[in-house]
């Protein structure tokens, strides 16, 4: 088991290239299942969640092999539906999408409820609520879910809460069930987009992605193709917020500006100054910076995903701001994080208030969920002094080499293994 070490104190510059989305290579794995012929997806982030999913695919049959720049093959034409109720469905979130997409395939599915990410309840009754529209029986064993049905029907599904994963989750049912199916107060995250457009290239008919009705008519069958994914717009907000608070002029590298609005306003009224092109931001912050407040929201609002490291910059700003996550009201567990750093922080019914400015300043602290890590590694760039970082393997779920992009733009960042009293203490706290 290893820690990170962030020297802080030290100013970014130069430029960094971003990964592919975590969000859209977790679904377009599982949607391979769903082809007859073999799917090619390039530019895949190497991240560990991509590693798992690619193990699952080789349980059930798959034949997973990887080019360069990070491209995957997956020939499905030997995958059957074995039931997947324990082991790596357990380590990520996404496992779910085995679910639409091993039903959409084979009728059925047994498909372990998925870990991921602590941030408070994640309920799955939306993406039932789908799948029995569409005809199948779904029952929890023993925290396994079972899926059957004798054949899917296209269904008219009006999703209760606006759900990136619902919303994905029923496509990957849908696109070859019988007739129509209409998903209304569907989610409009670019990643549902990106999976719709893999599907799309493999022989489905999906209208309205990017809006809340989606409609799908149903195909006998789906054929291989190629297909590259968008960038990872959480971690280019992640780096453009890192830029903000311990930058002078930043690049970064391989975007699309238009999924970062909601992020680049606020860093704007911060004061930040940001420059934006086809697939590049420069961020050049100019202290002082200004409190602001935010409230995360669907698609095209504010991302939840970023809502932890935006915590973090505030610690640096004049005044107060509020946070509200309207998504993951429990999602928390960075604030005591930085709290040990000397951050002034109150967490009031829902909100977060942070006041500032305040001088963080290195200590020992715990990513207990990928985005509190993100977020102490940059309290750690912007402390006085060294900070130490445990729980990187929720960090490495969804960043792709964070220590060497962080030192390309003249970060000192290194990890170290932990001695036995340290992970002890580490499985204890
Ligand atoms: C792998 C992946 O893509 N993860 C993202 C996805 O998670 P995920 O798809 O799990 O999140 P959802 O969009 O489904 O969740 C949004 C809200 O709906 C609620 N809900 C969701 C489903 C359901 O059946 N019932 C229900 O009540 C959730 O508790 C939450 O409050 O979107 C989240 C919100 O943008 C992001 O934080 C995650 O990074
Ligand atoms: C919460 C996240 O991921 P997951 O849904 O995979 O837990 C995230 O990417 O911030």
């Amino acid at each position: 088991m290893q820690k990170m070490i962030v020297e802080g104190g030290r100013t970014l510059n130069g430029k960094v290239r971003i990964s592919g989305a975590k969000n859209s290579a977790v679904a377009l794995l599982p949607a391979a299942i769903l082809a007859d012929s073999q799917v090619t997806i390039e530019g895949l982030p190497n991240i560990s969640d991509v590693d798992t999913l690619g193990g699952l695919l080789e349980e059930i049959g798959g034949d997973v092999s990887w080019g360069p720049d990070q491209t995957v093959h997956i020939n499905p034409a030997n995958m059957i539906s074995m039931p997947l109720p324990n082991g790596k469905v357990k380590k990520l979130r996404a496992s779910y999408y085995f679910m639409g997409a091993m039903l959409g395939k084979f009728n059925k599915a047994v498909i372990g409820l998925p870990g991921g990410c602590f941030l408070g309840p994640r309920p799955i009754d939306q993406h039932i609520k789908g799948f029995e529209a569409l005809g199948a029986e779904v029952t929890n064993e023993q925290g396994a879910i079972y899926l059957r049905a004798n054949e899917l029907r296209g269904a008219r599904i009006y999703l209760d809460v606006v759900s990136v994963g619902a919303t994905i989750n029923i496509m990957l049912a849908a696109v070859k069930a019988k007739g129509k199916t209409i998903i209304e107060n569907a989610a409009k995250e670019p990643e549902i987009i990106d999976v719709a457009t893999l599907l799309t290239n493999m022989g489905a008919k999906i209208k309205g992605v990017g809006t809340d009705v989606i409609r799908i008519e149903g195909v006998p069958s789906l054929h291989g193709c190629r297909h590259t994914i968008i960038p990872d717009r959480i971690e280019a907000g992640t780096y453009a917020i890192a830029a903000a608070a311990a930058g002078n002029e930043v690049v970064i590298d391989n975007v699309i500006p238009q999924h970062l609005e909601s992020i680049l306003a606020k860093l704007r009224e911060m004061g930040v100054t940001i420059e934006d092109s086809d697939e590049q931001l420069l961020i050049a912050p100019r202290n002082p910076l200004k409190s602001v407040d935010i409230k995360t929201l669907v698609y095209p609002g504010f991302p939840t995903d970023l809502q932890q490291p935006f915590t973090t910059l505030m610690t640096k700003a004049h005044n107060t701001g509020i946070i509200t996550d309207t998504i993951y009201s429990a999602r928390l567990k960075h604030i005591d994080e930085l709290r040990r750093m000397n951050a002034i922080i109150k967490v009031e019914g829902g909100s977060v208030i942070v006041s500032g400015p305040t001088q963080l300043e290195g200590a020992r602290v715990k990513a207990s969920d990928l985005r509190a890590g993100a977020a102490l590694v940059i309290a750690g760039l912007m402390a006085n002094g060294i900070t130490e970082i445990t729980g990187l393997d929720h960090i490495d779920r969804g960043y792709e080499n964070m220590t060497e992009k962080l030192n390309s733009l003249g970060a000192k960042v290194w990890r170290e293994d932990m001695s036995e009293e340290e992970i002890i203490q580490y499985q204890n706290s």
